[in-house]
């Protein structure tokens, strides 16, 4: 695999983000980390899950088309391993992807792919102040209102995820404990104080980036999302929630395609009424 591709992130259009979505803050760059260097190991991991259609599209396509079309997004940075990274660069020249600046390789867990792409980011000269929205490269119903209220949410605080309540009672177990190695609950929290993270999960980019690099020396960490980064690292930094959707679920097992075809017509209904908007909106602002 090549390194860091040759589109170039420090343009000029990582500060072309829409006024309307910024009036009250000044113009950042607004960067959307993808992320689809995975193994699918617990879907097959020689059949990529990011690269599988749906409804006649590769699953990346969906995630990627998401932050293209999304007006307050000026840049997307995808991250990649050896095994999809000629493909996805194909889904995005055949696509016409403009805003993706760069293919960044990834690392081996879900956390080092997001630690080089931030580092990406870094090497660029992004702002402290810019805001990165993270997202799982196999969530592909991500929906413009929920970007939209990422971008938005980050006026307020410095860092939020979206997630949904739980309407399952979650139980916090020891795992493999005892002398017969099964889970064994130790806890169970409020039903109401409960949620099922998603993302995009949203930074400001000195925030996240301040995050990772205090985690860095904690060789055990292991964090399943970037929300635990802040929560460990950064305890005084409040992390809001933006509402999620059961429509923005991830592909995880093979089961979730058949899921996922059932969503994909709702989802692209949702997404040409959004271009409609925005277009009419163009139409009424010349
Ligand atoms: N080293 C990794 C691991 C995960 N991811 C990305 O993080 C997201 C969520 O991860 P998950 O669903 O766990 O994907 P995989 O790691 O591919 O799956 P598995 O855990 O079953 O191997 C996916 O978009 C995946 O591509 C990544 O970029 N780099
Ligand atoms: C980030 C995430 O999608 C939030 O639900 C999830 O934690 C990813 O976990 P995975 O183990 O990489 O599937």
């Amino acid at each position: 695999m090549k390194g860091v591709s040759s589109r170039s992130l420090c343009d000029a259009s990582m500060v072309t983000m829409s006024e309307s979505t910024t009036s009250s803050s000044p113009t950042v760059p607004v960067v959307a980390i993808v992320l689809a260097a995975g193994f699918g190991t617990r879907f097959d991991p020689k059949n990529p899950k990011q690269l599988v259609s749906v409804d006649d599209r590769p699953v990346i396509a969906w995630s990627l088309e998401a932050f293209e079309d999304a007006p307050e997004v000026t840049d997307i940075v995808v991250v990649v391993n050896p095994t999809v990274y000629e493909a996805v660069e194909g889904v995005i020249d055949e696509r016409g992807f403009a805003k993706v600046r760069a293919l960044v390789p990834g690392g081996e867990t879900r956390a080092d792919s997001t630690v080089a792409a931030l580092d990406f980011l870094a090497q660029s000269g992004i702002p402290h102040d810019a805001k990165v929205l993270i997202h799982d490269g196999v969530r592909p119903f991500v929906s413009p209102k929920i970007i939209g209220e990422c971008v938005a949410v980050l006026d307020s605080v410095n860092a939020a995820t979206v997630a949904v309540p739980s309407t399952d009672t979650i139980l916090l177990a020891t795992p493999d404990e005892g002398d017969d190695k099964t889970p064994k609950v130790r806890a169970v929290p409020d039903r109401a104080a409960t949620f099922r993270a998603q993302t995009p999960q949203c930074f400001r980019f000195g925030t996240i980036r301040d995050a990772y690099n205090r985690a860095a020396d904690d060789e055990g960490f292991r964090p399943t999302d970037d929300t635990r980064v802040i929560i460990d690292y950064l305890p005084d930094e409040p992390v809001a929630i933006v509402q999620g959707s059961d429509d923005n679920m991830k592909i995880t097992v093979q089961g979730d395609i058949d899921v996922a075809e059932t969503i994909a017509p709702r989802a692209r209904r949702v997404r040409n009424l959004a271009r409609k908007r925005i277009a009419q909106q163009m139409l009424a602002d010349m």
